[in-house]
């Protein structure tokens, strides 16, 4: 990893892998039964929080597909439509499951704000702000999040490069900056259910995500 992080005083210091904490097996649900999967926890990654790394596959591929999940309580947890979160948390078991790789769950609830101000900008939405402004109204950046802690724990399972499961540019951009080859980005479902359309247009037209979206339905 070649990337540096700078401090206060303008000195800059450079960005050192994390270190796998614990590393248990635990049995996880897919589409296709019950398969054993690695959990790891880490030590020494920059913003000092509980990321969690699942570790699919008996060997480690040169190049692992990879997906970075920011976790979403509301949509991971208890299915909410509101987002695409839990599908494509469930696709992304399923198919690190079959293919082997890596899922890194990063504990960057509601784009980095937080589960309240996220229910918070909810109401928002609902009074017609689309996702971003809604964060703007409420004083926050579009997305607040920081992918570091994603590429320190890649180093820490000996990763180099990955295949990255994603439509949001934004982390292969912030994965490469922190010294990751992004050798490849393979896009995730389109998830559309009749309360998301909003937050995926969005997605796509305001911060660029490679998201298809099917017609409406006609009246
Ligand atoms: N602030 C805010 N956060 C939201 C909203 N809807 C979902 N989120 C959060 O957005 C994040 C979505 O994360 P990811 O699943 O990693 O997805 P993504 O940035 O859309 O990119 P990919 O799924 O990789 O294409 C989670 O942290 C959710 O909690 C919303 O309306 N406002
Ligand atoms: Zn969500």
């Amino acid at each position: 990893m070649s990337s540096t992080i700078p401090t206060a005083a303008g000195y800059r210091y450079p960005l050192l892998p994390g270190k796998i904490r614990a590393d248990v097996p635990v049995p996880v649900e897919t589409g296709a039964g019950t398969v054993t999967a690695r959990m790891m926890s880490f030590t020494g990654l920059v913003d000092g929080r509980e990321h969690i790394a699942l570790v699919f596959g008996e060997r480690q591929q040169e190049v692992p597909l990879v997906r970075v999940h920011s976790e979403c309580l509301t949509g991971d947890v208890f299915g909410s439509g509101r987002c695409d979160c839990g599908p494509q948390l469930r696709e992304a078991i399923d198919l690190l499951a079959a293919q082997g790789g890596i899922l890194l769950y990063l504990r960057q609830e509601g784009r980095g704000i937080g589960l309240y101000n996220k229910l918070d900008a909810y109401i928002l939405q609902d009074s017609g702000l689309d996702t971003f402004e809604a964060n703007r109204k409420l004083n926050f950046a579009d997305d607040l999040r920081d992918y570091r802690p994603a590429a320190q724990m890649l180093a820490a399972l000996s990763v180099t490069a990955v295949k990255l499961l994603t439509n949001n540019p934004d982390k292969a951009r912030q994965l490469t900056d922190s010294g990751m080859e992004v050798r490849s980005t393979r896009t995730t479902g389109a998830f559309v259910s009749g309360s998301n359309r909003g937050y995926l247009t969005a997605k796509r037209e305001v911060a660029g995500h490679r998201i298809e979206l099917p017609d409406a339905e006609p009246l």
